[in-house]
């Protein structure tokens, strides 16, 4: 059987093919020297008081560990005598270690490396909350070794050019851009540079850099002399791994509704590299650090249990270097400097996690257990040199980086310490782990490996790479627009719905107003009218009386004019003498009172139906004068009746008194005459008459 054709049927985890062993370089496992091996940090976060009693620093690169009783590490222990644990490391830096040493004994040679065009990664390893993300980011008062490195590199070599002439491709290949390519490339770092969230002070990000720029300044640099003749141009990009799947940190925000697209691994010349990410030109370090602040929004973070601020996925942050010679532009290399940000083991028990953060742990878990087995099939496959299956393929996270896990590119690991007594059995584990990483065999690469200049101007051949990514940013595109209206039709019917509900209610409340107007309208109407009637009424009234007084005044002038005599009904002497003056007296007389009768006729019917009124009561009146005098004689009668009935009653009272009056004298007289004392009836006729 062959065993290797039987094995490849099993991609896609990789065979331990080509990885560096000691044998190799005429060493024994035992001899090994260190610059051979994996390089691991331990980096320890200043701790509790019972730090001194779980873990002694034996010198500057071992570590005991005291497994205290109780602990799980204590419980699992086959003898039961394991008490203390030793581990090597390639240096520790205790909790009182700054920043800045970190920088200048770890990164600083790994980026001369980078800058002479090696591949370098420096991932940080450890329980939550044990200090990866500070190592990487850090804060703003204390600057991670990323920022750092920014800084350096491009204090190193400030005159970087400011256009992006050459671009690398995600598959490792550098294409040449055209002018329209170049504009599109600013437009997106322009995009990113100048996005603002709310309730994001972007201005912060750059008084943050400027600050430790200015603490930086004090810093050296590298004396590149050797890289004088060289253009160098500066890329970044940021991906995550979240929940197995890889997300591009430097996307522009998705669109409301869609979710993010996960990005694809492909493989060329046995490295394997995200398909598709953005690539994104800076050309100074704070533009860097500001598409890092960008990507790191997206970032997916949350509060558990054992940090408020905890990264939920893996972040790799890499810069891309291409270098040209000045006077040989096709000779280009380029490298990768990757800052891979490992999320924290953690145990749900101790988090507490649940639904969304529980799977995110189980993924986190998951994908550092393929990390460790990977690691430690490398360490037995250099050991043994045998061919020995490695699942590198199990997650995403070894499969980007198998090339460098497999020893063939520089990558160190920063292992993270929190020396709590909470997280002992946590932290035993990651040590273990370290342990066995850091046997692992890397082979240095030869220097400055030259790339092969893709999409040259006049080149029939366009990239595969090239084409895919293409066909990619046309799909997305396309799928934006339509997620773009889809967004729009539903935004559209969700404002229909909300304008014809707003259309009933305004209808209803216009509807409400014009009743009430109307009801007020009406009202004040009536009052008016009320008002109007009484005026002209009152008017009306003045004037007719006054059109009478005149009318009579005139009456009498005339009167006094034409007849001398008080009489005007008799005819007068006069009248006899001169008929035809009684005759237009009378006319004008009737005249008058025709007028009287026009004018007043309304006001007459009026007053005659009080006048009838008044007479009414006037009846009424008279009616109840009667009716009380007939009460009056009614009562005056009875109470005499009754006073007669009194008279009676005390003539019947004294009379009664007067016969007591007689039976008490009978009664003394009978005592006196000592007669016996019977009282009856039947013996006594005057007490019969008393009892009648
Ligand atoms: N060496 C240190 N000095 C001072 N503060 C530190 C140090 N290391 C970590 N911290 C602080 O501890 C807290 C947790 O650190 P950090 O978020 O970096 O942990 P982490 O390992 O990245 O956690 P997770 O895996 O949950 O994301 C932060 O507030 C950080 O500022």
């Amino acid at each position: 059987m062959n065993f290797s054709t039987n094995l490849r049927a099993r991609n896609p985890s990789v065979l331990t093919f080509n990885l560096p062993c000691l044998e190799d370089k005429g060493k024994g496992i035992n001899e090994k020297e260190d610059e051979y091996c994996l390089q691991v940090y331990l980096r320890i976060k200043a701790g509790d008081a019972s730090y001194e009693e779980l873990y002694e620093i034996i010198n500057s690169c071992t570590l005991i560990s005291k497994i205290p009783e109780g602990s799980y590490s204590a419980r699992s222990a086959r003898d039961g005598l394991l008490v203390r644990k030793k581990y090597n490391f390639s240096k520790i830096y205790g909790p009182e270690t700054r920043q800045e040493d970190l920088f200048d004994e770890l990164v600083k040679p790994k980026l001369l490396k980078f800058i002479n065009g090696e591949n370098c990664t420096l991932m940080t390893y450890g329980v939550s909350s044990s200090g990866k993300t500070y190592t990487i980011v850090g804060t703003s008062r204390e600057p991670g070794l990323l920022p750092r490195s920014l800084e350096w590199l491009f204090k190193t070599k400030p005159d970087l050019n400011c256009k992006p002439y050459l671009k690398p491709l995600s598959n490792g290949a550098i294409t040449r851009l055209s002018q329209q390519q170049i504009l599109k490339e600013i437009e997106i770092k322009q995009k990113i540079l100048n996005f603002s969230w709310p309730n994001v002070d972007r201005n912060e990000h750059i008084s943050m850099y400027q600050a430790m720029q200015s603490r930086l300044s004090q810093d050296g640099t590298a004396g590149l002399d050797d890289v004088q003749d060289l253009c160098l141009s500066i890329w970044v990009s940021f991906a995550e791994i979240y929940n197995e799947h890889i997300y591009d940190l430097l996307q522009p925000e998705v669109r409301h509704g869609t979710s993010k697209q996960k990005l694809k691994l492909g493989n060329s010349n046995g490295r394997t590299y995200v398909k598709n990410l953005t690539c994104v030109h800076v050309s100074s370090g704070l533009e860097a650090f500001q598409v890092l602040q960008y990507g790191l929004h997206y970032l997916n973070y949350a509060k558990t249990k054992i940090n408020d601020h905890s990264s939920r996925s893996h972040s790799i942050f890499t810069i891309h270097l291409i270098q040209a010679k000045y006077d040989k532009q096709e000779d280009l290399y380029v490298s990768d400097f990757n800052f891979c940000d490992l999320a924290g083991a953690e145990r749900s028990k101790k988090t507490m996690n649940e639904g969304n953060r529980l799977k995110e742990s189980n993924n986190i878990n998951t994908s550092l257990l393929v990390l460790g087995r990977c690691i430690t099939g490398v360490r037995n496959a250099q050991k043994t040199s045998h061919h020995r299956l490695i699942p590198f393929r199990e997650s995403k996270l070894t499969q980007i980086f198998q090339r460098a896990l497999s020893g063939h590119e520089d990558i160190c690991m920063m292992v993270n310490m929190n020396p709590c007594r909470a997280l002992f059995d946590e932290t035993q584990h990651v040590l273990n782990f370290s342990a066995i990483a850091k046997e692992i065999v890397v082979n240095p690469q030869p220097k400055l490996i030259e790339k092969q200049l893709t999409g040259l101007p006049g080149s029939t051949e366009i990239p595969e790479d090239e084409i895919e990514r293409k066909i990619y940013e046309k799909e997305r595109l396309i799928q934006e627009l339509k997620d773009g209206i889809s967004y729009y039709i539903t935004k559209l019917e969700e404002e229909k719905e909300n304008d014809e509900l707003k259309n009933m209610n305004m209808r209803m409340e216009i509807n409400a107003k014009y009743t009430e107007i109307k009801e007020k309208i009406n009202a004040e109407f009536e009052e008016k009218y009320k008002m109007t009637e009484l005026t002209l009424k009152n008017t009306y009234r003045q004037k007719l009386k006054e059109f009478k007084t005149s009318l009579i005044t005139s009456m009498k002038e005339k009167d006094e004019t034409f007849s001398p005599s008080e009489s005007s009904d008799d005819d007068s002497e006069d009248d006899q003498h001169f008929p035809i003056l009684k005759l237009n007296r009378k006319r004008k007389a009737s005249v008058d009172m025709e007028t009287i009768t026009v004018y007043s006729s309304d006001e007459e019917d009026y007053i005659n139906m009080w006048k009838d009124k008044v007479q009414k009561q006037d009846v009424m009146i008279v009616e109840h004068h009667k009716t009380i005098s007939a009460l009056k004689e009614e009562i005056e009668m009875i109470r005499s009746q009754k006073q007669l009935r009194i008279q009676q009653l005390e003539t019947e009272v004294h009379e009664q008194e007067l016969k007591i009056e007689n039976l008490r004298k009978l009664i003394e007289d009978r005592k006196s005459k000592n007669q016996p004392n019977s009282l009856t009836r039947s013996t006594s006729p005057d007490m019969q008459n008393f009892f009648e």
